[in-house]
């Protein structure tokens, strides 16, 4: 920017819920921020049109993409890698080559090596303490059942890498898988310095074992990994996070294969009041801000704060590196929500069910209680997202858009598929052939009685 320009000033909605509008704006907020809703930049639309010919929608994009993989394979990856993402990849070999991984890791400082080893012990000891165990019961003589849980064969992750590089999601990805036991971890990333070809991604990548890494993104290396195209084998679940293209393209493809959830642009909900310092407070919206996009909502009753919160945002912003992308994601993402009390903080939280929520006001642990629906939630004033993102344990790939009222964070468990095992002996059979024949009898399934009653009730059964 020059001396004469000067930037545009930072215009973060401000909502009050005392007044009518509230709850239509607090739906427009909520419609925004939900995968479904299928808006896109103006930049997103030139590149619709331009590959395209034709203005379509996010959702519609994916499903041609989509089809197109399915349906021709290979050169419709490298078709859409080179009008999407200008790559120019060669037909025959689309993995990255193992030394490509080797060499970086070769080069990494061992300051970052040192990092990635500890938070990949803090994730370990985590994921593994949470994983689902085997169940077995014997609720009467001569039955036992049981639950199973066996890991997945094989998995496709997304990294990002589209406006920022993401070595921690390769962490918070694949530790989980491995801790759950998934043998084959194929990994995405876009062909582009914040993606696949980012030093510091295929680093963390060898140092944690993978060598599958592919350079493809978007929608197109969804589509390939959940029905395979040459030298890319088709895995059972796809996770992780990515731009509105990859969580539509996972909301597609989801019944070919799993997906972990829909874990699209970031957002964060800050429960706060005046026990915290604002500077924190607008430091951690600006750190959700500069995923641009990024959403980052304050709920407060205290309208002092905001402003304070404000004035703290535009001293910060001028410091920081993506100050640019942050200020316009703030823009069009953020908001100012004034609340009545602490009560109706929390029942706007469940509305907007976000992926992160930050209580950072007196007594937070007790509005957790209260709160049902947030990917996962930091605590007090030193709990920043940042922990989760980085360091703590958690997976930091949580659902965003609302979709947190019903979908979980990624863990372990996510990797695991359960399976029952039942066994009775025929004493134990006996004893609730009665029960099957009433229920058999009422579906009209005389089938299903008879290869009940031919084990109690019939010479074969005397036999035994
Ligand atoms: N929820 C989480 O756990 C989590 C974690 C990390 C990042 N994130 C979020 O993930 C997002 C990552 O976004 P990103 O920018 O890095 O992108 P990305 O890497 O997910 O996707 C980039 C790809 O999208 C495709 N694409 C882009 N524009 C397109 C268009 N107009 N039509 C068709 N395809 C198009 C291109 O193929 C490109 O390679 C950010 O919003 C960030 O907040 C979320
Ligand atoms: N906040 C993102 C979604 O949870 C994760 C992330 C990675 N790097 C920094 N942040
Ligand atoms: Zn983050």
């Amino acid at each position: 920017m020059t001396a004469t320009e000067t930037p545009n000033p930072l215009e973060i909605r401000r909502l009050d819920a005392s007044s009518s509008q509230f709850g239509s704006q607090l739906e427009q907020l909520r419609r925004q921020l939900s995968p479904s809703g299928d808006v896109v930049s103006p930049k997103g639309r030139e590149l619709t049109q331009r590959v395209f010919g034709e203005p379509l929608l996010p959702s519609q994009v994916v499903q041609r993409i989509c089809d197109a993989v399915q349906s021709e394979g290979q050169p419709a990856l490298l078709r859409f890698s080179q009008q999407l993402d200008g790559a120019e990849l060669a037909p025959g070999r689309l993995r990255l080559e193992t030394s490509k991984l080797e060499e970086a890791h070769r080069a990494a400082a061992p300051e970052f090596l040192a990092s990635i080893r500890r938070i990949r012990d803090n994730i370990l000891a985590f994921q593994s303490s949470i994983l689902h165990t085997n169940v077995t019961i014997r609720p009467s003589d001569g039955v036992r059942l049981d639950q199973r849980y066996v890991p997945l064969r094989r998995i496709g992750v997304c990294v990002p890498g589209g406006a920022a590089a993401y070595p921690s999601t390769v962490l918070m990805t694949v530790l989980p898988a491995q801790a759950a036991g998934v043998e084959q971890i194929a990994v995405v990333a876009p062909p582009t310095q914040f993606g696949a070809y980012n030093p510091d991604v295929l680093a963390t990548c060898y140092e944690l074992g993978v060598r599958e890494v592919y350079p493809v993104g978007g929608a197109q290396a969804v589509a390939a990994m959940a029905y395979g195209v040459e030298g890319l084998p088709a895995v059972d679940k796809i996770v992780g996070p990515g731009n509105l293209f990859v969580a539509l393209a996972k909301k597609r493809v989801y019944g070919e294969v799993d997906i972990d959830s829909i874990a699209g642009p970031s957002e964060v909900v800050i429960v706060a009041d005046d026990s915290t310092h604002p500077a924190y407070t607008a430091a951690d919206m600006l750190a959700q801000a500069e995923h641009s996009p990024g959403a980052s909502l304050l709920v407060t009753w205290d309208p002092q704060f905001i402003d304070r919160v404000q004035s703290e945002l535009e001293l910060q912003l001028a410091q920081l590196s993506r100050s640019a992308l942050t200020h316009d994601s703030l823009n069009a993402f953020g908001a100012f929500i004034l609340v009545r009390d602490a009560d109706q903080a929390c029942e706007v939280t469940d509305l907007i069910a976000p992926e992160h929520l930050h209580i950072a006001c007196r007594h937070p642990r007790k509005l957790a209680e209260k709160i049902r629906n947030a990917g996962a939630t930091f605590l007090g004033p030193f709990s920043p997202v940042a922990l989760g993102d980085y360091a703590a344990g958690p997976s930091h790939v949580l659902p965003t858009g609302g979709t947190a009222r019903w979908a979980a964070g990624l863990s372990a468990n996510a990797f695991l598929r359960s399976s029952s095992i039942i066994e009775y002996s025929q004493a134990a059979l006996e004893d609730i052939a009665g029960d099957i024949s009433n229920l058999a009898t009422k579906e009209g399934l005389t089938a299903h009685r008879r290869s009940v009653e031919i084990r109690t009730h019939s010479p074969a059964a005397a036999e035994h």
